[in-house]
């Protein structure tokens, strides 16, 4: 029976034909042309600017608490669903950990890590939602330079990922999906009228997950200096991230500081759960 699931788990994550013959072709695949980029980021900048000072009238509670469940189940499920797709492909097709970390120069962007890659990218076109339910219940203070930074940027980095076959891209994808199920958890049962008392827990896993991303960092540099011959696929993509952890493990640092204050009690306690 668990040879099934697990049959069945692997067919429908890492063998399924789509996944398994899945290319990423510049200017073909949807999403993958930098025009598309471009638009993408601009629109939602643009929108988010204008609509913030639209003053709009905030929608009915009962509307935004139905859209917000779904938003949130969705993505919830959507990224379990892509740590494990990403973790199982790994297992199955990557030949060595070694090759996770540091992928040979030229490796094309085709197969189930990158099918995996892909969805992530347009994961992170649907997390643009997030920004318009800030929106839409017409709490416009949570609407931070944080937030706003974090959801435009990423998809940029995302972008790079498959354009340039990054190494390591699949533990980054892996932890932040795995930390985005605790974090739709968190927005769901907010979304229910419950407020967890784990928030402060979310924040930490958010900033550790920043710090693991400089170990993973770090050791790409290591393999890339040392590897004989051509070294690691992706090292525009590594100098990417470099600067966008480092600004967000600060923000996310600033954050933290902000609303659990030193001596880790919220700052502006809210009704908990
Ligand atoms: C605990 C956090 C996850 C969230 O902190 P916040 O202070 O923003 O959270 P909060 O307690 O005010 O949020 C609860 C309110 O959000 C509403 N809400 C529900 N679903 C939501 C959604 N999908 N997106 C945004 N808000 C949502 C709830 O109904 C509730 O409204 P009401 O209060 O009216 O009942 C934190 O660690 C954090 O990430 N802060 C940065 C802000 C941010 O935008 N984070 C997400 C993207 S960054 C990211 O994703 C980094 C990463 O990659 O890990």
């Amino acid at each position: 029976m668990s040879l099934t699931i697990t049959d069945s788990l692997y067919y429908w994550l890492v063998n399924h034909p789509k996944i398994l013959n899945f290319s990423w072709s510049q200017g073909e695949t949807l999403g993958s042309s930098p025009l598309f980029l471009t638009v993408t980021v601009i629109s939602y900048l643009s929108l988010t600017f204008l609509l913030s000072n639209l003053s709009l009238p905030p929608l009915p509670p009962t509307i935004l608490k139905r859209i917000s469940v779904v938003h949130n189940l969705i993505l919830l499920a959507l990224s379990f669903t892509m740590a494990l797709g990403c973790t199982l492909s790994t297992f199955s097709h990557a030949p060595h950990l070694h090759y996770i970390l540091c992928l040979p120069l030229k490796t094309p962007p085709r197969g189930p890590l990158f099918f995996w890659a892909y969805i992530f990218y347009l994961s992170k076109i649907v997390e643009f939602i997030d920004t318009f339910l800030i929106i839409l219940s017409g709490s416009t203070k949570r609407l931070t330079f944080l937030h706003v930074y974090h959801h435009a940027t990423v998809v940029i980095m995302c972008y790079l990922w498959l354009h340039s076959s990054q190494s390591l891209f699949p533990l980054v994808l892996v932890t932040n999906s795995s930390v985005h199920v605790l974090m739709y958890t968190y927005y769901l049962s907010c979304a229910l009228g419950i407020r967890p008392r784990w928030k402060r827990l979310v924040t930490e896993c958010q900033i550790v997950q920043f710090q693991f991303s400089f170990v993973v960092l770090a050791l790409m540099l290591y393999f890339h200096v040392t590897h004989k011959g051509t070294g690691c696929a992706g090292v525009w993509g590594w100098c990417f991230n470099v600067v966008f952890y480092s600004s967000l493990l600060a923000l996310f640092s600033d954050f933290h500081a902000k609303n659990y204050g030193a001596n880790g009690k919220m700052t502006a306690p809210k009704k908990v759960a």
